[in-house]
């Protein structure tokens, strides 16, 4: 489970006039293992800088974040890149797809930092692609395929490292509101077969009822309504 404790994140604005910018103020957070957290909030309110923090993609500046009894505020930089590597997945709004590469490669290539066989590199990519339905595409260029199949190999390719923390931002951003609802199913189906603590930033309301918890940002600060119950 991960343990936020006076956790706040302050940039150098671009402009030195501007100063310093507080994206995440003082915030305390706890989330169970296999929770379905999502976190809303205005467009700058911080919610991308809170994902960045839980996956060791940056540090806070004060404060700690703990991930099952590690502080990731006090990881050397290859502790944080294997953490990156093993233990957390990341759907991003965008795919962020390499769009020189097939479906399969895209997938495979989360596990290249693993130095995994390329063999069992194959077989692990082509699991994950069956898993989100797309085993049939995976020799297509992401150009070939639609927002939801490109998706799909976004799920699986965070899903292939076999991660225990699912992190996507804004992961139905981009999507019809029925490819939406056809991704959303997908995140929650695979988060629950694969016992994943899943943490979920959204604009959309809609979404963001399918969690157990929401969490609000404003302006760095979080707030959570305490008598938030799951919604089946
Ligand atoms: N690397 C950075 N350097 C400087 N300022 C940053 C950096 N990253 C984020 N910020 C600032 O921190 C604040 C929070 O940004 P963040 O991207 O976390 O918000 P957000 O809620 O995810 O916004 P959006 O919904 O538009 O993605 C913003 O004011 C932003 O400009």
């Amino acid at each position: 489970m991960y343990t936020l404790t006076g956790v706040s994140k302050t940039f150098r604005a671009r402009s030195r006039a501007r100063g310093m910018v507080t994206a995440v103020q003082q915030l305390d957070l706890s989330i169970a293992d296999g929770e379905w957290l999502a976190v809303q909030g205005r467009t700058g309110s911080g919610k991308s800088t809170l994902l960045q923090l839980l996956g060791g993609m940056d540090r806070p500046s004060t404060g700690s974040v703990v991930l099952d009894g590690h502080d990731l505020s006090a990881m050397t930089e290859s502790q944080l890149t294997e953490l990156r590597a093993t233990r957390v997945g990341f759907v991003f709004q965008a795919f962020n797809l390499i769009p020189t590469l097939s479906a399969i490669e895209n997938v495979e290539a989360a596990l290249v930092p693993l130095a995994t066989p390329a063999i069992q590199r194959r077989e692990r990519a082509a699991a994950a692609l069956a898993a989100v339905g797309l085993a049939d595409r995976a020799g297509h260029l992401p150009s070939e395929l639609s927002g939801g199949q490109q998706q799909r190999v976004g799920i699986a390719r965070a899903l292939v490292k076999e991660p225990s923390v699912l992190l996507a931002d804004e992961p139905t951003g981009n999507l019809d509101i029925d490819t939406r609802d056809e991704i959303l199913s997908l995140i929650e189906q695979v988060s629950t077969a694969n016992k994943l603590t899943l943490v979920l930033v959204t604009h959309d309301s809609a979404v963001a009822a399918h969690a157990e918890r929401v969490a609000v940002m404003h302006d760095g600060r979080l707030t959570i309504d305490p008598t938030d119950t799951p919604i089946d």
